[in-house]
């Protein structure tokens, strides 16, 4: 299939700007159809490895496929399983091996096809094989396309903690083709809009209100998809082009995540809970921890608790499946965040709806008394 005038048309561009290291996030309906142009007229000569999940290479493989084919892309298809245990030594080693056993030299390209694990994975795979290689996100999880897929951050988890082994390795090109999600579960659809509530919940109190009055045109897959998404990129791209290696302001991406990340290895990176249901917690954590410290009122927290089980999104530790550690188990994770400087702890906390601010020296009596009511309310 050929997009048609009128899709290309309403394509969406927004630019992250880093100066020669600069890139296109193209956002719309049918855009897997034109991948092979847009990445060989940005690569030409490329060839290509594909990195994909199992459940995306049914979905979605086949177009992609056909798109490159049709430019003249020979691809090297690397399928792997999906979910967040894939995020590790194993994996990353697996994934590098079949770059380097397919002979793809530091100029072709690595397309990772999928949600953030993929993305995380193979942008940091790409960023070490052959010290850096080309690497194109194709995102096809509404957590992907409007967080993980921009920015440049890659990398994998250790039991220690998420994310702890990575790199900074920005992509060429991002390519979110919103149709792409209409195969995705209910659920990862709802993980991935904690991380859009995310944005209006920093410093866009209008957009938090707008999704508000919006989210099922969001979920249904209305024009108001590609707005939140766009939305949310643009927001993106601000703040990591003013911060790139997160000295700085793109720690507030962070928000929900230190007590979000805690939680999801305490959970050992398993379904029990995924990363954006962490974060619909950890935000709900943070406000009401916010509160507690007289930051901001409690009515903000049981705002931002209210829209996100409207969505069906968790709120509440409580409702995480089976055993979590008590207090000081949450905290001894918390300690390995990569926010943590000279061992004092960093949170991301608010003065109220898109008022969030960088906290340093967060005391940690505090954090755990904090916890350990809440584990035992
Ligand atoms: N690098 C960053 O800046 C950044 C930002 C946010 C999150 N992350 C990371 O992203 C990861 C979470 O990403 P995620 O929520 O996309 O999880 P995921 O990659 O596990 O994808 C979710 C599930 O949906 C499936 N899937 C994806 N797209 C599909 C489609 N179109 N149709 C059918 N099934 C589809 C996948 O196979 C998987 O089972 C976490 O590891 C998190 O740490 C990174
Ligand atoms: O891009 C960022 O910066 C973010 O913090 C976005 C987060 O949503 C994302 O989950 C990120 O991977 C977390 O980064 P980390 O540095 O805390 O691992
Ligand atoms: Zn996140």
């Amino acid at each position: 299939m050929t997009m048609t005038a009128e899709a290309a048309a309403a394509r969406i561009a927004v630019r992250v700007e880093l100066g020669t290291r600069s890139y296109d996030i193209l956002i719309g309906r049918g855009l897997l159809d034109v991948a092979g142009s847009e990445i060989a007229a940005r690569l030409p000569g490329a060839r290509a490895a594909v990195v994909t999940d199992r459940n995306v290479a049914a979905a979605q493989l086949p177009r992609l496929a056909a798109s490159l084919a049709a430019a003249g892309i020979e691809v090297v298809p690397v399928i792997i399983a999906p979910g967040e245990a894939s995020k590790s030594f194993g994996m990353l080693e697996h994934v590098v091996r079949q770059v380097l056993a397919a002979r793809l030299e530091r100029r072709d390209v690595v397309i990772a096809l999928g949600g953030g694990v993929i993305g995380d994975l193979t942008g940091f795979a790409s960023a070490i094989v052959r010290r850096g290689m080309r690497f194109v996100q194709i995102p096809t999880s509404l957590l992907a396309q409007v967080d993980s897929s921009v920015g440049g951050k890659t990398g994998i988890n250790t039991p220690e903690g998420k994310n702890l082994v990575g790199a900074f390795h920005q992509p060429e090109l991002v390519l979110a083709d919103t149709g792409a999600l209409d195969t995705l579960s209910p659920r990862e659809f709802r993980a991935g809009y904690a991380e859009v509530a995310k944005y209006g919940l920093i410093n866009d109190a209008p957009f938090f209100a707008w999704l508000e009055a919006n989210w099922r045109g969001i979920f249904a897959g209305g024009p108001e998809r590609e707005h939140a998404v766009a939305t949310s990129c643009r927001s993106k791209a601000k703040v990591v082009a003013a911060d790139e290696h997160e000295t700085g302001e793109r720690a507030l991406l962070n928000l929900g995540h230190t007590f979000g990340h805690a939680l999801e290895a305490a959970t050992h990176y398993s379904d029990r809970l995924v990363h954006g249901e962490g974060v619909s917690i950890g935000m709900v954590l943070a406000h009401r921890f916010s509160a507690r410290m007289n930051l901001c009122s409690p009515d903000d927290g049981r705002r931002v608790a209210r829209h996100l089980a409207e969505v069906g999104l968790p709120t509440e530790m409580r409702q995480i499946p089976g055993e979590l550690p008590d207090a000081d188990g949450l905290m001894a994770l918390i300690a390995q965040d990569k926010k943590v400087s000279r061992g004092t702890l960093t949170f991301i906390l608010t003065h109220g709806i898109g008022e969030s601010f960088i906290a340093r020296d967060v005391p940690p009596a505090e954090v755990r008394a904090f916890l350990r009511e809440t584990l035992e309310a």
